[in-house]
């Protein structure tokens, strides 16, 4: 009896193209157990052992007793990422509060080594639970990820794009998210899975079809924002950021 795997994916549209041939490959399909929740949830998944796999935020790596990083694609970017942004009324010497995205792991983290290694400033952090939207205003500004940092674009004047700024600060792309797991899963369903990744991105204008959204050009986000292929360069960036979260803590 072959093995069905829990596996979580993130429910944006930056994971679309990977999606895409994922669900419509009946071989991979029927070797696992999908959900489909934002980044957060998907962690909390992985890291109590009710999934076995999942495109889980880098973050929550040092909290996993043992993992795995398959395949040759995440979630990541070379430069501007567009949807990982912290969205202000003032400029960045003006900010007091900073509420922090629910939804996020990677990003929240992402932000606080920037905050103080990068930009160098100490403004008072907020944990939100639910749409805080709203309340970026004034000398509160707001994180916010995914495809409501694509609607944010619309309304904050200021914007202050994290890809952007860890590039600038290290030379190096970023990993937001990869395909962790738990344990180890069988080589052949890594193999049928990794490649059903790959299909979106050669069946990029049926992606683009299938997901019509007006607020922000798809395609300029699938190709030159999010960066999904898991190279070397990126491995390396994913090693640095663990460092400074480590050291964020003061490990
Ligand atoms: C680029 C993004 O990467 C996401 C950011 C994550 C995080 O901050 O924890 C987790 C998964 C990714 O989907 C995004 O969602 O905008």
């Amino acid at each position: 009896m072959e093995k069905i795997w829990k596996v979580g994916a993130v429910s944006y549209l930056n994971t679309k193209p990977l999606l895409y041939g994922i669900l419509r490959s009946p071989q991979v399909m029927r070797r696992l157990e999908l959900t489909i929740d934002y980044p957060s949830i998907i962690a909390q998944d992985l890291v109590t052992g009710d999934s076995d796999m999942g495109l889980v935020p880098v973050a929550i790596i040092p909290r996993l007793k043992e993992h795995h990083i398959n395949g040759g694609y995440c979630i990541g970017t070379e430069g501007e990422v567009a949807s990982v942004c912290l969205f202000s009324e003032v400029p960045m010497e003006d900010i007091q509060t900073v509420l922090l995205d629910y939804q996020s792991r990677t990003s929240v983290a992402l932000l606080k080594v920037l905050l103080r290694f990068h930009w160098k400033r100490t403004p008072t952090f907020v944990n939100t639970h639910e749409d805080y939207r709203s309340r970026i205003k004034g000398t509160t500004a707001g994180l916010v990820i995914g495809d409501r940092a694509l609607e944010q674009r619309k309304i904050s004047p200021y914007i202050y794009d994290l890809g952007a700024a860890w590039k600038a600060f290290t030379g190096l792309p970023f990993v937001f998210a990869a395909w962790i797991s738990n344990r180890p899963l069988d080589e052949a369903f890594i193999r049928i899975f990794d490649e059903a990744c790959g299909v979106g991105f050669r069946e990029l204008n049926s992606v683009l079809a299938e997901n019509p959204y007006p607020v922000y050009d798809l395609q300029t986000y699938y190709t030159r924002n999010i960066s999904y292929e898991l190279t070397p360069k990126k491995r390396e960036g994913l090693t640095l950021f663990l460092q400074y979260i480590n050291e964020l803590q003061g490990g």
